[in-house]
C-alpha cells in the first residue's frame, strides 16, 4: 500500500500561502505521505491572478522536486512552463493539451465514477486518471461518488496510475490507498487543519505508514 499526496492548492491563495507549501511539502520529504504533485486550482478569477500565483509558487515546487500542474488550462500551464495540467470533462481535450505541452507534460483528467470514461482518457494519452469525490467534500459540490472498488479494478487492469480525490483526510485515506490509489489528492484538510498543514501532512504520513515500517 503505497499512495503519494498530491496537493490541490485552497480557492484562495495570499502571500501567506508560500509559507503554508513549503511547509507542507518539507512535512511529507522521506515519509510514506511525500508530497508528489501540487496542482494550482484558482477558478473564476482573471488570467493574470493564476499567473502571479503560478509563478511564486512554481519555484516552491521546483525546489523540492515537486510536479505543478495547472487546473483547467493547458495554454496558462504553457505560460507558466508548468509539468502539467489537469483537465476536467469540459476543459478541453488530452490531444490539444498534449499538442500544447509536449511528449513530457503531466496530464491528468477527471473521470468521476466511471471505468469508461477512464479508459478512454486513457486511449487519448492522459498520464493520468482521477476518480471522485470518494467522501463528501465543502471544497466543491460533487455529483459522483464511486465506490474504491473502482481503484482496484483499474489498478488490476491497467498501469496507468490512477487518483483517488474528494474529501480524504488523514481519517479515511488508508481504505483508498489499499483499494489502489496511487496518488491521494487533498485540499482542504491539509490547508484547513488545526495545526496547520506540516502537522496534517504528518497526520497522512503517519496514517499511510505501513506497520512493518515502524522501527
Ligand atoms: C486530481 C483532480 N481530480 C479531479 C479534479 C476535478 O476537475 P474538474 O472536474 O475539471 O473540476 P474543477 O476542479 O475544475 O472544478 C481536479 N481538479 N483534480
Ligand atoms: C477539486 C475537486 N474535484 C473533485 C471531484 O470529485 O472531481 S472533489 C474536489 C475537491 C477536493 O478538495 P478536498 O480535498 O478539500 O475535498
Ligand atoms: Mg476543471
Amino acid at each position: 500500500m503505497t499512495a503519494a499526496l498530491y496537493l490541490i492548492t485552497p480557492p484562495k491563495i495570499d502571500a501567506a500561502f508560500e509559507d503554508a507549501l513549503t511547509e507542507a511539502l518539507d512535512a511529507g520529504l522521506g515519509t510514506a505521505a511525500e508530497v508528489a504533485c501540487l496542482q494550482l486550482r484558482l477558478k473564476d478569477v482573471a488570467d493574470d491572478e493564476v499567473l502571479r500565483a503560478g509563478e511564486a509558487l512554481l519555484p516552491i515546487c521546483r525546489a523540492r522536486g515537486v510536479a505543478f500542474l495547472v487546473n483547467d488550462r493547458a495554454d496558462l500551464a504553457k505560460r507558466l512552463g508548468a509539468d502539467g495540467v489537469h483537465l476536467g470533462q469540459t476543459d478541453g481535450s488530452v490531444r490539444e493539451a498534449r499538442g500544447l505541452l509536449g511528449p513530457d507534460a503531466d496530464i491528468g483528467v477527471t473521470c468521476h465514477d466511471s471505468y469508461d470514461l477512464a479508459m478512454k482518457a486513457g486511449e487519448e494519452g492522459a498520464d493520468y486518471v482521477a476518480f471522485g469525490a470518494f467522501f463528501p467534500t465543502a471544497t466543491k459540490e460533487t455529483v459522483h461518488r464511486p465506490d474504491p472498488d473502482i481503484l482496484t479494478s483499474w489498478s488490476m487492469m491497467t498501469v496507468l496510475p490512477c487518483v483517488a480525490i474528494g474529501g480524504i483526510t488523514p481519517e479515511n485515506c488508508r481504505s483508498l490507498a489499499r483499494a489502489g490509489a496511487d496518488y491521494l489528492a487533498v485540499s482542504g484538510a491539509v490547508w484547513n487543519h488545526a495545526a496547520g498543514p506540516g502537522a496534517a501532512v504528518a497526520a497522512f504520513a503517519a496514517a499511510l505508514r505501513e506497520p512493518s515500517d515502524a522501527a
